[in-house]
């Protein structure tokens, strides 16, 4: 048979199309069945493009009807919680054992942080370089810290957890539709620990192809198994650490409240640092982990007055806030919810410079009431976290020490949250390009059931 003219079917073309081959004159049996086996696998695939192009266009169609939030905050603020995008991590039991993985490297970041505070507090007792110990010193020296020769010995032993990169990430799979959870050794996304969209794996990749060329031994210690081990055999001496009470003494000076962070864990060692450790639902709800990139979750209402409604809630990393870039892409979102939990005790490390957290919150609040693509969305803002701010204020942190602009007002909840409330909605008033009603709201996004009140009120504002 000869074969098909294809340059010329390319140039009228520009690509090969099977589909138009001509059967040659003198075609034998066997070219005949060749050709037409040729001619139904791209029928095949010609359907399976024209019923996904459908799919496409039937989404586009009903996306245009249905509600878009966005969902905006600075790292951290409770996105992923608030929007129920963790649901999948409540879900995917499945995905156990790279929850379990997520987790021991959460009690691991905690353990980093004491370790790095009494350092400091050696460093600052002058007496880092050194071999002398407070209790071999001289009788008469007197202790500039409370630390003993036995914390040095128990911060050596837990030396080997500093190698572990605790920084945690979570990226959208464009490839499966899933999730892929990453470490970040330094300045990329080299380690893949996980990906829930496709089916469970025992062994995780603990290793991208990058870190081959690199070398970073370090980063090859992020195996999975090997967190693990390293954990048990750390074990005891995370207690002891942990339930010293003049380490505790020593990170309430340096201002370290570990108790009250996102991804804490240390109260739980006994059981995660356990080789056979099972997260708990509570446990992988209270993981930290960081979305990268923009996140679209779609859900439909099952009952209330609009029950059956589309919504789209897309949660665009914290990092990326402030890229106004990405605004053109959400000018029809019909409302934003806007996460600012009141962490006035926390400062964030932005342009070389320490800025108070809910001082970023609000920058970024104003930066988005003010930009007319958003002048017809509902603002929706969520003062988040308030467990923690009522822990604060219980155990006696004053809010004048950190925001001195409070003053000698009542250092209650009520008061601190009425004082940023009022400078929230100054903001708004000012900023906004148009009139609009000022919706707020104090939430614990761990709570689902506050998920469920915002979620009611973007219903009504959408109306
Ligand atoms: N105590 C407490 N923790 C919370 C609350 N809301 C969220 N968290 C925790 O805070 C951490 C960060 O929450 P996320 O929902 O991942 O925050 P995010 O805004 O999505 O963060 P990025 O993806 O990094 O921008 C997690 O460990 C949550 O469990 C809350 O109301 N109270
Ligand atoms: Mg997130």
């Amino acid at each position: 048979m000869p074969a098909p003219d294809r340059k010329a079917q390319r140039t009228s073309n520009s690509y090969f199309d099977p589909l138009t081959i001509q059967p040659p004159p003198n075609e034998t049996e066997e070219e005949k069945a060749a050709r037409l086996e040729v001619q139904k696998e791209a029928i095949r695939v010609s359907r399976t493009i024209d019923a996904g192009l459908a799919e496409s266009k039937r989404a586009l169609e009903r996306k245009k009807h249905a509600v878009k939030i966005l969902l905006l905050g600075q790292s951290e603020s409770g996105k992923s919680s608030i929007s129920g995008c963790n649901s999948h991590r409540n879900t995917s039991k499945r995905e156990l054992f790279v929850w379990k993985t997520v987790i021991q490297l959460n009690l691991i970041s905690s353990i980093k942080k004491i370790l790095t505070v009494l350092q400091d507090e050696w460093e600052s007792a002058g007496e880092a370089q050194s071999p002398t110990t407070p209790d071999s010193a001289s009788p008469d020296a007197k202790p500039s810290t409370p630390l003993t020769s036995d914390h040095r010995r128990l911060s050596l032993s837990l030396s080997p957890l500093l190698v572990f990169e605790t920084s945690i990430s979570q990226i959208m799979d464009g490839t499966t539709g899933g999730y892929m959870v990453t470490v970040r050794p330094g300045d990329g996304c080299k380690h893949k620990l996980a990906s829930s969209g496709r089916p469970p794996s025992t062994t995780l990749e603990a290793q991208s192809p990058e870190d081959d060329d690199d070398g970073a031994g370090a980063n090859a210690s992020n195996d999975p198994s090997h967190v693990a081990q390293v954990l048990a055999e750390c074990k005891n001496e995370i207690i002891a650490l942990w339930e010293d009470r003049v380490v505790r003494r020593v990170l309430e000076a340096h201002g370290v409240y570990l108790q009250e962070e996102s991804g804490f864990f240390l109260d739980d060692t006994s059981r995660i640092a356990a080789l056979d450790y099972v997260p708990s639902d509570r446990d992988i709800m209270r993981a930290q982990i960081r979305t990268i990139g923009v996140e679209e979750h779609r859900f439909v209402t099952e009952s209330g007055f609009r029950a059956g409604t589309e919504f789209y809630i897309t949660e665009v990393c914290g990092n990326s806030n402030r890229r106004s870039t990405w605004v053109p892409y959400f000018d029809d979102v019909q409302a934003i919810i806007f996460l600012a939990p009141l962490t006035f005790w926390q400062t964030l490390e932005k342009d070389n410079q320490k800025v108070n957290s809910v001082q970023d919150s609000l920058e970024l609040w104003r930066e988005i009431a003010g930009n007319p693509l958003f002048a017809k969305a509902a603002l929706i803002l969520v003062f988040n976290k308030k467990d923690l701010l009522q822990a604060h204020i219980n155990a006696g942190v004053m809010v004048k020490d950190y925001v001195p602009s409070f003053g000698i007002r009542s250092n209650d909840v009520v008061s601190v949250t009425k004082y940023f409330r009022d400078k929230f909605c100054a903001y708004h008033r000012k900023f906004s390009p148009e009139p609009r009603p000022f919706i707020f709201y104090e939430t614990e996004a761990i709570d689902t059931k506050s998920t469920a009140i915002i979620l009611g009120e973007v219903q009504k504002q959408t109306n």
